[in-house]
């Protein structure tokens, strides 16, 4: 299957913007300035009410976008998802149950990891491509670089407490095909509807250089 890593069109891109949306009428301007700015992939989370409703009005009205959702706990969340338009599905961890959930879904799957035997458990059933969470609370670039050694099958996009000072040491590592992080949209620039921002600060993010070797430079 597809990785997620290789969805969005063009060049590997080195950052996936991760999307807390509070009103669903934001949901496509959020989504055009994100996509202006050279992020089009975006994960939307399942974290808040507006969020499927955002999810369906980016995939209906953003063509250049490739939306997924984020805070994929269940089975249920992994339908709602799929059913809103979610072409990628990411999780914060995961389960025997919630695999096989986003596996039978047939869209991309980031199922998330903070330790060795996890991520053993997921190369063991055939899953390459991970979300390291919480990236910095977990042990961030240390803790990636110590795991490429004795598993260097596993290939991650580290996220959470991720910045943009932060996101060039994850992405010179050879194990991380992408970061993930919310830095592109403070929640003050979406209260104000200050898209021209979030397009800077994403034009910011895409600016920093996809590793070397990921799918789209090979
Ligand atoms: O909701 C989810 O599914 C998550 O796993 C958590 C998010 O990926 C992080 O919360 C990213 O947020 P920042 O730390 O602000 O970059």
């Amino acid at each position: 299957m597809t990785s997620v890593l290789d969805l969005a069109p063009g060049p590997a891109l080195p950052v996936v913007p991760v999307v807390v949306i509070e009103e669903a009428a934001d949901a496509v301007p959020l989504a055009r300035a994100l996509v202006a700015g050279g992020l089009p992939l975006i994960e939307v989370t399942l974290r808040t009410p507006a969020a499927l409703d955002a999810v369906r009005a980016i995939a209906a009205e953003v063509p250049e976008a490739v939306v997924g959702a984020g805070t994929v706990v269940s089975a249920a969340c992994v339908a709602d998802a799929v059913g809103a338009g979610a072409r990628f599905l990411v999780s914060p961890g995961w389960t025997e149950r919630l695999l096989g959930a986003m596996r039978e879904s047939g869209v991309p799957f980031l199922p998330g990891v903070s330790t060795a035997s996890e991520v053993v458990a997921l190369v063991e059933r055939g899953v390459r491509d991970m979300k390291f969470f919480p990236a910095e609370a977990a042990g961030g670039v240390p803790y990636l670089k110590s795991l490429a050694g004795p598993l260097p099958q596993a290939r991650f996009c580290p996220t959470g407490g991720v910045t943009l000072a932060s996101a060039p040491a994850y992405l010179s590592l050879p194990n991380v095909g992408c970061v993930g992080g919310t830095w592109m949209l403070p929640p003050d620039a979406l209260a104000a509807h200050d898209w021209p921002r979030v397009e800077a600060l994403a034009r910011g993010a895409a600016a920093l250089r996809a590793p070397a070797g990921t799918p789209a430079d090979r």
